[in-house]
């Protein structure tokens, strides 16, 4: 799995600014949508392009570049990826969007789904998971099964923060899929929570803890 840390200076600020405790809900999910925008830009280089002719302000014909082919779904993980969603959204406005909805069980770890609402057409696009956290990998893993069993042949990620367990455990099942990253962290607690990371990102984004 092609994995990207993005060492930006201004994303390394914002997410400095996301791990204080005192950072408020609103400031939090300001900063999640701007450095999911971030990323956006950086995973963006990826993209194939087409030449396309067009008119210019002289009258002349000129050859421009344009995103090529049906182009990207965007794949939001409830609760905690819809506070990236909008910066993601800045960069590709006209992305469709397909909701996924998993949470992750507080005593097994294991991922639940209970909600997805793909794009019908999935299998000609590129999906973009976006999602703050990968943990024990496991909510990711389950993302990826069910976009490929509908079809879907290029997947990329964005997060974040990861541990290095999730990427492994990700790395092994799916290697094929492409993560761009603010952060690889040291480790996972006994929780299953990302050291140092950033804490429960849904809580911190909804304001709900
Ligand atoms: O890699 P994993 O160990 O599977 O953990 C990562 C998942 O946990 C968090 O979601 P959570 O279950 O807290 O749901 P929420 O977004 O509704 O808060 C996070 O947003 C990821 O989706
Ligand atoms: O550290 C973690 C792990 C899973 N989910 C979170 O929101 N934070
Ligand atoms: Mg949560």
């Amino acid at each position: 799995m092609a994995v990207h840390e993005i060492t930006h200076p201004l994303i390394q600020h914002k997410l400095g600014i996301m791990r204080e405790v005192g950072t408020s809900t609103k400031h939090f999910r300001e900063l999640a949508s701007e450095v999911g925008n971030l990323l956006t830009y950086e995973a963006g280089r990826t993209l194939a392009t087409e030449s396309v002719e067009i008119e210019n302000w002289t009258g002349s014909t000129l050859t421009v570049q344009r995103i090529k082919g049906k182009k990207i779904t965007v794949v939001p993980i409830l609760r905690a990826g819809l506070g990236m969603l909008d910066g993601v959204l800045q960069l590709i406005p006209n992305a469709k969007v397909s909701v996924v909805g998993l949470y992750r069980d507080e005593e097994t770890l294991e991922p639940v789904p209970y909600f997805d609402k793909v794009i019908e057409d999935v299998e000609d696009r590129t999906a973009l998971i976006v999602d703050p956290m990968l943990a024990t990998g496991g909510t990711l893993i389950a993302t990826i099964d069910l976009l490929k069993q509908k079809g879907c042949q290029r997947i990329m990620g964005l997060f974040l923060v990861a541990a290095p367990e999730g990427i492994e455990a990700v790395t092994k099942v799916h290697p094929d899929i492409e993560i761009y990253v603010a952060s690889i962290d040291e480790r996972l607690n006994d929780q299953g929570y990302i050291i140092p990371g950033l804490g429960d990102a849904g809580d911190r984004i909804f304001g709900t803890r």
